[in-house]
C-alpha cells in the first residue's frame, strides 16, 4: 500500500482579518495513512474535507508536510495527484465533458493513447461499474446520485494508487450506497473517504474522528464510532 505522511501539520483560514485571530481549520498533527481502507468521521465544519484535501495538495498545509510515497504535496504536486484521485462531494465541480463516456475518455487522454483504445477502455471501466447504459446521457439529464457515480467512475477509470473520495455517498439511494460499499470493499487501491454515514464509516478498517480540527481519535471502526457517538450525542 502507499504511504502518506503528515508530519506537524496545521492549516490556518486563508485570510485571518482583523485583530482577532480566527482559529486554525486544522491544529497542528501528524498522520500516517498506509492501510487500505480509512474512512473519516465528525461534526459538519470539523476539518474533515480539509485534512483530505491536502492529501492531493489541494489544500497546502501552512506548516509541516505531507508526502505520498515520499513526494512532497508542495512540491511535487502534478507527481502527486497522478497517483491520488479526487471524488469531491459535488460531481458537477468535477465532470466537465457532456457526458460520462466523453469524461471518462478525458480521464485516460495521458495514460492510454489512441481515441479507439481510449473508448474501449472507457466502455470497460464503465461497464465494470455497471454505468454503461447512462454513458451517453447529458450529464445534466443525470440524477444526483447518477452523476456521483459518473464522477468516481471518471477518477477510477485511471487507476490512482490512493482514490480520496469526500462525501461520496451523500446523493446515493439506499441501493447505490450498497453498490457504492460494494464498489469501495473490493477495489484494490487504498481508499480514504469521509461520510456522514457510520454503517459506511464502519466498512473501513481505521476509522478517524476530527472535533473542532483535530483529530480526536482514531482507530477500529465500532470505537471510533462510539467514541463520535459519545461527542456528538453525550451518549455511548
Ligand atoms: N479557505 C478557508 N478559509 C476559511 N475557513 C475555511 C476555509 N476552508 C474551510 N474553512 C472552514 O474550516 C472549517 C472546516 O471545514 P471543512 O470543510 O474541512 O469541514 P468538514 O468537516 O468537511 O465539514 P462538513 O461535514 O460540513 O462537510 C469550517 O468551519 C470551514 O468553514
Amino acid at each position: 500500500m502507499p504511504r502518506i505522511l503528515l508530519q506537524d501539520v496545521s492549516v490556518l483560514p486563508a485570510s485571518p482579518g482583523t485583530d482577532a485571530e480566527p482559529p486554525p481549520i486544522l491544529h497542528p498533527f501528524s498522520l500516517e495513512l498506509a492501510g487500505p481502507r480509512t474512512a473519516v468521521i465528525g461534526a459538519n465544519g470539523s476539518g474533515k474535507s480539509t485534512l483530505l484535501k491536502l492529501l492531493n495538495g489541494l489544500v497546502l498545509p501552512d506548516t509541516g508536510s505531507v508526502t505520498v510515497d515520499g513526494l512532497d504535496t508542495a512540491h511535487k504536486g502534478a507527481a502527486v495527484r497522478r497517483r491520488v484521485g479526487f471524488v469531491f462531494t459535488d460531481p458537477l465541480s468535477q465532470l466537465v465533458m457532456p457526458t460520462g463516456r466523453d469524461d471518462v475518455e478525458l480521464s485516460l487522454r495521458a495514460s492510454v493513447p489512441g481515441r479507439a483504445a481510449r473508448r474501449h477502455t472507457a466502455e470497460a471501466r464503465l461497464a465494470s461499474l455497471g454505468l454503461l447504459d447512462l454513458a451517453d446521457r447529458s450529464i445534466y439529464d443525470l440524477s444526483g446520485g447518477e452523476r456521483q457515480l459518473m464522477a468516481l467512475a471518471s477518477v477510477l477509470a485511471v487507476e490512482p494508487d490512493i482514490l480520496v473520495a469526500d462525501e461520496p455517498s451523500t446523493l446515493l439511494d439506499l441501493r447505490n450506497t450498497a453498490r457504492l460499499r460494494g464498489i469501495f470493499s473490493s477495489l484494490p487501491q487504498q481508499v480514504i473517504y469521509t461520510t456522514h454515514d457510520l454503517e459506511f464509516a464502519a466498512d473501513a478498517d481505521r476509522v478517524i474522528v476530527m472535533e473542532n480540527g483535530s483529530v480526536v481519535f482514531d482507530g477500529g471502526p465500532q470505537e471510533a464510532i462510539a467514541a463520535y457517538r459519545a461527542l456528538a450525542l453525550g451518549v455511548r
